[in-house]
């Protein structure tokens, strides 16, 4: 298999999200095979409670050693800690909760309550990313990498015409006035994401046809963000036959 993006579309969002569960405890179980510790990026969005809520109801999931699994997030909000508006909130309920997971495996990004402010807390983040790089690496080189898109082709909270998706000089930006609300964020940047070995792309909805089409005809990463994103192994979207609809069939591989 090339590392070239691959699209696989399924029937609708219940079953988007089972293939994607099913997929990932497969991949997890291989990594785990070749690997002691496996370190995996969570995403927020609507994609990101049904996938996490598929691998929480499959029996499979047991076959995993999940305390040698880490997890991270692409992205957070800047809102108090527990808050339902944060994207480690539904991680929590979807399927940490049920995890017999060390608490140094879940790596949150830092919450408004925490006496921080936004920019300290960019910073603090970075320096827990860099404590689990390899070899001097400024961060982990992530086994798998969700990531929700936007209707605007926004990937974590990088998004279109803003700075964020340009930064290469640090790892974790503060994101402020973010088009989608609340308003502040700590995101991931680009080359942490990328230094990925593997981007899985989930995205359902109509509404994400356009960005996904534009980001596999060229589009650049300034006008749809998902456009600048690439796994050093694989990126594959996984998509529903409506977030299809704008895609060049040649792409398309049908997971049904
Ligand atoms: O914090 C966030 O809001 C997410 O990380 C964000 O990047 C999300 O993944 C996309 O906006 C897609 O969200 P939907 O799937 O709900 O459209």
């Amino acid at each position: 298999m090339t590392n070239e993006r691959r699209v696989l579309v399924h029937p609708d969002k219940g079953s988007l999200a089972s293939s994607v569960a099913a997929r990932f405890i497969t991949k997890m179980l291989d990594i785990l095979d070749d690997q002691p510790v496996a370190h995996v990026v969570l995403t927020g969005g609507s994609m990101a409670g049904a996938v996490l809520e598929s691998i929480a109801s499959s029996p499979a999931r047991t076959s995993i050693d999940w305390s040698r699994v880490h997890f991270w997030w692409g992205d957070e909000r800047w809102v108090p800690a527990g808050s339902d508006e944060r994207n480690d909130w539904i991680a929590d309920r979807s399927l940490l909760d049920d995890l017999d997971l060390p608490d140094e495996n879940v790596h949150r990004f830092p919450a408004s309550d925490s006496g921080m402010t936004l920019d300290d807390a960019a910073v603090a983040f970075a320096a827990e990313l860099a404590e689990h790089g390899v070899d001097g690496a400024d961060a982990p080189a992530f086994d798998i990498t969700f990531l929700g898109v936007g209707p605007d082709g926004h990937i974590a909270s990088l998004f279109p015409h803003r700075s964020g998706i340009q930064v290469t000089d640090r790892t974790v930006i503060a994101v402020r006035n973010s088009p989608k609300p609340p308003p502040e964020r700590l995101s991931l940047t680009r080359p942490v994401l990328n230094a990925s070995q593997r981007i899985w792309f989930v995205l359902s909805g109509a509404d994400k046809a356009s960005a996904l089409g534009l980001a596999l005809a060229g589009a650049s990463r300034d006008e749809v963000p998902v456009a600048g994103i690439k796994g050093r192994r694989r990126t594959v979207f996984f998509v529903d036959s409506d977030a299809a609809a704008e895609v060049p069939e040649v792409l398309i591989a049908r997971d049904y």
